[in-house]
């Protein structure tokens, strides 16, 4: 199982976005998180391409965007030029969920699926074998800094007993209220990458807290 921290840029100081790229290169994180949001799918609306692409510019770390957007299928091909290595949609925000992971890998990228909380793992038993990842949401998606839903981490051990049965390499990623207190019970859970925001940003040594979150 892998272990990996994947710093939530919705966090970030946009206005110095250069210099926390670089904290983060020089960091034990080995992937940023990029959150895009609509104001559709979610009730905000964060940043997009322009954005995505500058990032792309500061780092050769794994770009893991998840798009909490309708009908995410209409964009792949655009963070697929960018340079995005992880794309992951919600399986609520798009209809044909099989042929839209299938769109991902046939642009080079590796696909992740998302849930929201109230969805259940049952969304996608069909689809595992087509997901390289399959991002948990422990918060309701929308926002940073929200407080960690508890009944998550049963969800995360009956996905990883779902993913060993069937003998597959699907990674587990957790989005949402991931801090220093919760981090190392999530991997014990059976969580390869863990997603954090304000835990990662609101500390005063942003690279001290990733090594803590590691730990
Ligand atoms: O996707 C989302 C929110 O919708 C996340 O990636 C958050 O940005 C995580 O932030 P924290 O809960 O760790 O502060
Ligand atoms: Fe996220």
């Amino acid at each position: 199982m892998a272990k990996i921290i994947s710093p939530s840029l919705l966090s970030a100081d946009f206005l110095r976005l250069g210099d926390e790229c670089q904290m983060l290169n020089r960091s034990a994180a080995e992937w940023f998180h990029l959150d895009v949001m609509d104001g559709v799918f979610v009730p905000n609306i964060s940043f997009g391409m322009p954005v995505i692409g500058a990032v792309r510019k500061m780092t050769n770390k794994v770009l893991d965007a998840h798009l909490m957007i309708v009908e995410p299928e209409r964009y792949i091909t655009n963070f697929a030029k960018l340079g995005v290595d992880f794309l992951t949609v919600h399986c609520e925000a798009t209809v044909h969920l099989h042929r839209t992971l299938q769109a991902i890998k046939a642009e080079g990228m590796r696909a992740g699926v998302a849930l929201n909380p109230s969805t259940s793992l049952w969304a996608i038993e069909e689809v595992l074998p087509e997901a390289d990842m399959v991002l948990l949401m422990s918060v309701n998606p929308g926002f940073g800094g929200q407080k960690f839903i508890e009944t998550t981490i049963d969800k995360v051990k009956r996905l990883r007993r779902m993913i060993d049965e069937r003998g597959l390499q699907t990674l587990i990623q957790i989005d949402g209220g991931v801090n220093t207190h919760n981090a190392k019970m999530l991997f014990e859970a059976g969580c390869d990458v863990l997603v954090a925001g304000n835990a990662v940003f609101g500390s005063d040594d942003p690279v001290k807290t990733i090594e803590e979150l590691l730990k």
